[in-house]
């Protein structure tokens, strides 16, 4: 067994239908990772080579994936995972392994759990990283008085969780909170009978769709009202499939329902495309490389066909420089004591240890910017807020949890050319 090869496990989502086919861009994101940090020699004469198979985003076959990388040589020190299904199966099993579990592309709020899940590391952000954000907002804005719709998930259940916590934290009153399967007519009807004015939306982008006819039909836009969708749709969304998913609705209507709702979403690619990040490419660097290896690989780019989990492929090449960089430090530490890396095995605890505690301390500059861990492994990220006017996404702010600081372009354009109200106002006669 070449002896100076440091092993590591991937189960990356390419094939399948369900949920998120990401790695068909984070997996080609990873190899560029383990070219450069073999390239730089961050693990100074050690070369880290990666395992990896398909796991269509399906728990059950991601789980069978983990046990071939397992009971077959060579022994890996870590798996790198994506799809919140997926890794929560993994990072609950790895443990009885001793091992770490690295996911970049995982958002449910559920796996921020140190009691399930002692081993993982995610470099892509929780759901919940949305939460402060929209409350900033809305105290920013004066809205006390909000409404709640979601599409019934796992991913958003436990996200309203959060938002319920953090409003009551703030004195912000949720008047209901509406939840739908497929068909959110009835509860669209129920946020109007609420006199719902302000409005938090969770859902997939093809129950959003569903949703903005809804309120065009039943005239929940404009001037008095306020959406806070997700913003990791595809820009043009509220336009898309409309015949292929029998929107009743027209593109015009789509895009008048549109006008001004408010997204937020996790930062993943470094904003300031200048700086130059650990592995020394900027933010456009890796964009330029990736989409070159896109290309290779048969994606019309320049036609915009992405593959799936484009956007998230900083957070694959960042976990890779993260492992990188955790075992760099392992390797020292335990190079003090006269031992060895290699001397890993699935039931040496010790070691497992070392490298559990070098991931916890691990920050550096990705290129998906900041890289650092919270006690529960979750990845600290930045949030973007964007508005729709005249029926384009429009930057008019970041959010900074940690700091707690809205930095604000004052861009933001309200229909009636005031902001909102969060209730009707009775104005008293004198
Ligand atoms: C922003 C999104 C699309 C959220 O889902 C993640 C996949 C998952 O959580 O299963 C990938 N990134």
């Amino acid at each position: 067994e070449d002896d100076n090869v440091l092993h590591i496990g991937g189960i990356f989502p390419i094939g399948g239908k369900g949920g998120w086919q990401g790695g068909q861009a984070c997996e080609p994101a990873v190899r560029l990772a383990l070219e450069d940090v073999n390239k730089n020699s961050v693990l100074s004469g050690y070369q880290l080579k990666l395992h990896w198979n398909d796991s269509e985003c399906d728990p059950g076959l991601g789980a069978s994936v983990m046990y071939d990388l397992l009971y077959n040589k060579p022994q890996k020190l870590m798996l790198l995972a994506g799809c919140s299904t997926v890794c929560t199966t993994v990072a609950e099993a790895a443990k009885m392994w001793n091992l770490v579990v690295l996911c970049y592309g995982a958002s449910s709020p559920a796996l921020s759990d140190r009691n399930r899940f002692p081993t993982l590391f995610r470099t892509h952000p929780s759901a919940t990283v949305h939460s402060p954000t929209r409350i900033t907002l809305m105290k920013k804005f004066g809205w006390y008085r909000i409404a709640i719709l979601q599409q019934t998930e796992e991913v958003f259940i436990s996200t309203v969780e959060d938002i319920e916590l953090r409003c009551k934290q703030n004195g912000i009153e949720i008047i209901t909170r509406q939840s739908f399967v497929s068909d959110p007519a009835d509860a669209v009807k129920n946020l109007r009978r609420q006199d719902a004015r302000i409005i938090v939306g969770l859902f997939y982008v093809v129950a959003a769709r569903k949703v903005l006819c809804e309120m065009y039909k039943q005239q929940l836009y404009g001037k008095s009202y306020v959406w806070f969708f997700i913003g990791w749709y595809e820009d043009n969304w509220f336009e898309l499939n409309l015949d292929k998913e029998g929107i009743e609705c027209t593109r015009e209507q789509m895009r008048i329902a549109a006008e001004g709702h408010i997204t937020t979403e996790a930062l993943m690619w470094n904003q300031n495309i200048n700086q130059k990040t650990v592995s020394g490419m900027t933010s456009e660097d890796f964009r330029q490389r990736l989409e070159n290896v896109l290309r290779s690989e048969g994606y019309a780019i320049d036609r915009h066909r992405y593959p799936e989990g484009y956007q998230e492929a900083p957070l694959a090449y960042d976990a890779v420089w993260a492992v990188a960089l955790a075992f760099n430090k392992t390797m020292s530490i335990l190079e003090k004591q006269g031992k060895s890396i290699t001397s890993f095995n699935y039931n040496n605890k010790e070691i497992a240890d070392h490298i559990y505690s070098a991931i916890n301390s691990t920050q550096f500059l990705g290129i998906s910017g900041w890289v650092a861990f919270s006690s529960q492994g979750d990845r600290i990220a930045l949030t973007q807020i964007e508005q729709v006017i005249d029926g384009k996404y429009v930057k008019l702010g970041y959010y900074d949890t940690q700091s707690d600081n809205l930095t604000w372009f004052d861009k933001e354009r309200w229909i009636g050319g005031k902001i909102p109200q969060d209730r009707t106002v009775i104005r008293r006669v004198l």
